[in-house]
């Protein structure tokens, strides 16, 4: 797993024997203050004490109501009664119960004090918990607005009564606005507040006729798509002026072409990034020969190195040059990009739209289900890429002189600085050969002392040859950053996984159901499980329970154990099973199996439903247009996710390769999607079978060539640097990217919000699957009936079609038990005998009738 988590705060203390045979400790636990503020123990004690107060206080507050008659003359003498042993309280707290609540209640804030309670309580909870269980600045807001105005209506109601309903507090305030604005003025103000409040709270509807129908404001998940069309184009408006990128580079949205478009998640960023990109204002450095270099704006003369990306005007080299004779390195002057250079790949499913009126909605099973927020992670250091002028030119200089040092002239060189590694373009001079570049790999490698070193020629659709070279210092790309993203918060995929930046800095963010399966392969300890949780996390911030399930296969036992926790969540297990993450390689292909059933059941739904993929079929289902009596359901998409593919390879070969490769062939339609990960990418393990299913592979560091060529076809993972640095196989493109990093305690964190919450009374069961080995053949006994044999017999007869496939998907059950089941009613005379394609014949007309039957046979 990513990094092996160790308790940081509990430093054993080393002992040695001494002379006279007794233990003695040799070195104290040192306390530093800023470790004591890390140390969740201190935070633990800070929460027990901030709820201890909430309660004395409120304890204290209830009793005064009751005691601070007979209590007053002490109380009113002040602190000086706490050290005089005399004095009787009646408070339930004594007298310092009494002195706060007289304090609080008397002189400040009346009845309304109470509020401050759950100022303590609240802070303590989130303090206990290290966790944002409520939001402390908004219970402060309530907290300070509400003591305020409560105590100044109460006084203002209540103004000459005997116990001080408002406080001090209350009592200044009303008596000012009294004074100022008399009494009917005075009330007038409250009122307005008190109003205020509830239709800023409840927004109430004041319908008068003929008014405009208002959008109503969506609630959870699909909102947004049902919302009517003009009120997502205001919101559209507001996020194209707010919101910037996250990685730096400034969000230029056409908003003129985009006018006649109602929603603005169908507008695709990045084009009309790509279309500006002279706006966009990236930082580039270009090297130009002399000639080539036309009369640029003054600021871009100066190379930009550092700084943001938003403040610097885009010089474009757009004309090429003029043919001229190839220059020195000193002519060139570099061209650095920091913003994106390419659109991402164009993996955008079009979304089915969304059903109006009276839809089906899935996600109200679970209603209040929170989806985690992204302040549960960490940024791990400055998401600024670094870039050091010195290491750029140094590194331009050596690749401009090595490659003179072959005959080798070139026009023209960029860099690209990613978080990981610089991409340097360079264009040749007319007439160079690019293998002859290729070829010098070891030779550019060997003269920038750098390991890592890839070239690619030529860069597919840039008419380029880049160089890449790792930079000295790297920037770890904070999962947070990418799900805090737009693209990924906006994005309209179905399944969308943010796997990392691309060397441009670009946010690699893709839709899984439209690879449709993956492939990762690595070395050990290059990334793949902190890749393998960067999708599931994606997953888990982009999904209600109710739409997506996760079928985890866990060989090591250890790397996905974190998931079990959301269970009753997010999980998929087979029936009678206990452990939803599954480890042992017999229940990997029973598991496999019931997945072939589930897609075979799915797929006898669609049929039925004349629909050609999940999304139609879900579409219809939401829009109440399949009738769930008839076994139709909401289909959530599931995640099939194997940590260690070659392990189950090696024990059982076929019997799991054969399921795997059926499901990649024909799962991708009725929304289950395969991630299998192997750390010995060997032709044994991946075999072409499977490859040929898995169009999407990502390679982490390898070490060998042919491992690379196992994975992705092409060399080049070989020569990746490890932590995260990685090649992914999309669409025939392979691109570089730097992985998301999320670490264990993250990742514990996001499940424990997610477990935290209320969940689904148990997994999400797969069909049965009962290996055919394990059936006896033969004659049965019908006293050895099967348990659910009356619950079949009944389902058959309701409705009078005797049909395995019925069995199969009403009861969940894997083909060869409804079939034996299907047999065992024959046998007893329910159903007729086998017709082929057709349906059986039902004997029994009628419930009562069946019942006379069930009962005759005992
Ligand atoms: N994207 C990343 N960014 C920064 N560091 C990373 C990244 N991915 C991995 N690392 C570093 O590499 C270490 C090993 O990663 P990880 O545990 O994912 O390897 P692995 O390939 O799964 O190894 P194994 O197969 O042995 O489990 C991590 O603990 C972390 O320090």
């Amino acid at each position: 797993m990513a990094t092996k988590s160790k308790p940081k705060n509990k430093k054993p203390i080393a002992r040695n024997k001494n002379t006279t045979g007794t233990w003695k400790v040799e070195k104290e636990e040192k306390v530093q203050l800023k470790e004591l503020a890390k140390d969740e123990r201190t935070w633990k004690i800070a929460g027990t004490t901030f709820l201890l107060i909430s309660f004395f206080l409120i304890i204290s507050f209830i009793s005064y109501f009751f005691t601070w008659r007979q209590d007053y003359t002490q109380i009113s003498r002040g602190s000086e009664i706490l050290w005089d042993p005399d004095v009787k309280i009646l408070n339930l707290l004594g007298k310092l119960g009494a002195l706060t609540a007289h304090y609080f209640i008397y002189r400040l804030f009346g009845v309304a004090a109470i509020l401050v309670c759950t100022f303590f309580f609240v802070v303590g909870v989130n303090l206990l918990w290290r966790r944002r269980v409520f939001s402390v600045w908004r219970n402060l807001k309530y907290v300070t607005l509400g003591m305020l105005v409560v105590s100044a209506i109460l006084s203002y109601l209540l103004p000459n009564e005997e116990f001080r309903w408002g406080g001090g507090v209350g009592n200044m305030i009303a008596g000012w606005l009294t004074g100022s604005l008399g009494m009917i003025g005075a009330g007038a103000v409250l009122a307005l507040i008190v109003i205020a409040y509830f239709i800023w709270q409840f927004n109430p509807a004041f319908n008068f006729p003929k008014k405009l129908k208002r959008p109503l404001a969506g609630d959870t998940g699909s909102a947004d798509e049902e919302a009517p069309a003009i009120a997502e184009d205001a919101v559209a408006e507001k996020k194209r002026v707010e919101v910037p990128e996250m990685n730096g580079a400034k969000l230029v949205i056409d908003t003129g072409a985009e006018k006649n478009k109602y929603d603005i998640k169908l507008i695709n960023k990045e084009p009309v990034v790509q279309a500006k990109e002279e706006e966009a204002g990236y930082e580039r450095i270009t090297v130009l020969k002399p000639e080539a270099r036309k009369p640029l704006p003054a600021e871009t003369k100066e190379t930009p190195v550092e700084g943001d990306a938003q403040e610097l005007e885009l010089p474009v080299a757009s004309k090429p040059a003029k043919p001229v004779k190839p220059v020195s390195e000193d002519d060139l002057k570099l061209e650095i990009n920091s913003g994106p250079i390419a659109p991402a790949p164009a993996t955008a499913a079009a979304t089915a739209p969304a059903e109006k009126g009276k839809a089906y909605e899935p996600t109200l099973d679970l209603k209040h289900y929170k989806k985690p927020s992204p302040d549960l992670l960490e940024s791990h250091g400055s998401e600024r890429v670094v870039q050091d002028p010195a290491e750029l030119e140094n590194n331009k200089n050596q690749i401009i002189k090595t490659l003179a040092n072959y005959d080798i002239e070139i026009q023209k060189i960029s860099a690209t600085v990613g978080p990981t590694v610089t991409l340097y373009e360079i264009v040749p001079a007319a007439g160079v050969r690019i293998s002859k570049i290729k070829n010098l790999e070891d030779d550019i490698a060997l003269s920038l002392s750098a390991l890592g070193i890839r070239i690619i020629a030529p860069i597919p659709g840039r008419g380029t040859i880049g160089i890449e070279v790792p930079n000295a210092r790297k920037t770890i790309v904070s999962m947070k950053t990418l799900l805090a993203s737009d693209k990924f918060s906006n994005s309209h995929f179905s399944l969308p996984i943010a796997l990392g930046k691309r060397i441009d800095n670009e946010n690699f963010i893709v839709d899984l159901a439209t690879m449709p399966h993956l492939l990762m392969a690595g070395a050990t300890g290059q990334g793949k499980s902190v890749g393998i949780n960067a999708i599931l996390v994606s997953l888990l911030y982009s999904k209600h329970p109710s739409q997506l399930k996760f079928v985890l296969v866990d060989p090591k036992k250890v790397e996905l154990s974190v998931y079990s926790q959301i269970v009753n969540h997010f999980l998929a297990r087979l029936p009678n099973e206990e452990d939803a993450i599954i480890t042992d390689t017999k229940k990997v292909i029973n598991t496999l199996n019931a997945l072939c059933i589930e897609m075979d059941n799915r797929y006898d739904l669609l049929k039925d439903a004349g629909c050609r993929n999940i999304k139609e079929y879900n579409a219809k289902f939401t829009a109440r247009k399949l009738n769930p009596e008839k076994g139709h359901q909401f289909l959530p998409f599931i995640v099939l996710v194997v940590d260690e593919f070659a392990d189950l390879i090696m024990t059982a070969g076929k019997e799991v390769e054969m399921p795997i490769a059926r499901l990649a062939q024909l799962a991708r339609a009725i929304g289950i999607h395969l991630i299998i990960a192997t750390q010995r990418p060997s032709v044994n393990i991946i075999t072409g079978i499977i490859k040929a299913n898995f169009p999407a592979r990502i390679a982490f560091k390898v070490s060998s060539k042919i491992d690379s060529r196992t994975i992705l076809d092409a060399g080049g993972a070989d020569q990746l640097i490890g932590k995260g640095d990685m090649l992914i196989s999309l669409n025939g493109e392979i691109s570089r990217l730097q992985c998301a990093f999320v670490d264990t305690p993250e990742v514990d964190k996001v499940v424990d919000f997610i477990a935290y919450q209320e969940g689904y009374p148990q997994p999400f069961l797969l069909p049965e699957y009962i290996d055919e080995k394990d059936l006896e053949s033969g004659d049965f006994d019908l006293d050895d009936r099967d348990s659910l044999f009356e619950d079949a017999a009944r389902l058959i007869v309701a409705n009078q079609i005797g049909s395995t496939s019925l069995l199969q998907r009403r009861m969940k059950l894997g083909y060869n038990r409804a079939g034996r089941l299907m047999d065992q009613l024959e046998q007893a005379g329910i159903v007729g005998p086998n017709q082929g394609s057709k349906a059986r014949e039902v004997l029994i007309k009628t419930e009562m009738e069946l019942q006379q039957h069930l009962d005759m046979l005992g």
